[in-house]
């Protein structure tokens, strides 16, 4: 099968992930059984409450944790311990990048990450995110710098990208804009999108695939149309805010009350040495 432009979707990474479980350095359980099958060319929404487990599965896919053997396999590679090419994987540490808080240039950064050799990407991402050039990083709102960020991260091709709900700073308009781009990148190349999000504005139409998990499980997954998620409710959601909240009600019922149940609360609470996402080191095999 090939997309508008001709490009052989076949040609895309696939994502396999395969009875995964992981459990953290302090033994407490992060994901169990997870198994997926995101074909090539495809753009996923994982969708969960907080603590659902989603940073922590996509930073498996992304390499930066490692899984167990044979549990992960992008376009038929381990990503741990092959260091796969073209995986881009913007996450909190990337968004804690302090650089993009200091007097600098717009053009320097941009050029730091590739922009005079993409150039016909960054100028179509400085004009999809609406960036002045102009613009130095110390000097800008949360969201003008955050739209600088995503320029950066996403100058470069990626063939996976996964994202973790970076786009809250976002305004509308520049939110819709950077979803339909990344809808185009995945009809003219070939390369394959995973994005947690709670934001679903603008999202209807958009996933190929939903993943719901809770509680480091998978409940459901799999193509959208299975999911029936077409249309606007008369309550102003997308079907698929209703679906969404119909889940997440779901697996608050099922979850109770917080109780302080041990491997609660932990993610960002301290965020040096004992793991938390952005101080980690990578564990090698
Ligand atoms: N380094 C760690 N050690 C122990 N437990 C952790 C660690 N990091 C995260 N957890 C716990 O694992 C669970 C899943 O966290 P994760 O960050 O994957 O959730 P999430 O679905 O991305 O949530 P959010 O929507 O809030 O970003 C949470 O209960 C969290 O407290």
């Amino acid at each position: 099968m090939s997309n508008a432009n001709g490009v052989p979707k076949e040609q895309a990474p696939s994502i396999e992930v395969n009875s995964l479980s992981y459990a953290f350095q302090d033994g407490s359980s992060g994901l169990q059984n997870v198994t997926l099958s995101l074909p090539p060319g495809s753009r996923t929404l994982l969708i969960g409450a907080n603590g659902a487990g989603k940073t922590t599965l996509l930073r498996l896919l992304s390499g930066k944790r490692l899984a167990p053997k044979k549990t992960i396999s992008i376009a038929g590679i381990d990503p741990f311990t092959s260091g796969l090419e073209g995986v881009t994987y913007l996450g909190l540490e990337w968004v804690l990048n302090p650089i993009v808080r200091t007097d600098i240039d717009v053009p320097t950064l941009l050029s730091s990450v590739g922009g005079d050799y993409y150039t016909e990407r960054r100028d179509e991402l400085v004009q999809i995110l609406d960036i002045d050039t102009a613009w130095r990083m110390h000097a800008v709102s949360d969201g003008e710098r955050r739209r600088v960020q995503l320029a950066m991260g996403l100058i470069r091709p990626w063939r996976v990208l996964l994202l973790d709900e970076i786009t809250v700073d976002l305004d509308l308009l520049s939110r819709s804009n950077f979803l339909a781009f990344l809808n185009k990148e995945t009809e003219i190349r070939a390369c394959t999108i995973v994005y947690a999000t709670h934001i679903l504005d603008n999202l209807a139409g958009w996933p190929t695939h939903l993943v719901h998990m809770h509680m480091g499980k998978v409940k459901e997954w799999g193509n959208v149309d299975k999911f029936d998620v077409g249309g606007i409710r008369r309550s102003g959601n997308s079907q698929l805010g209703e679906l969404v909240l119909e889940w997440l009600k779901d697996d608050l019922r099922e979850r109770g009350p917080r109780g302080g149940r041990p491997g609660e609360g932990k993610t960002y609470e301290n965020l040096e040495g004992r793991g938390g996402y952005g101080n980690e080191k990578k564990i090698e095999a």
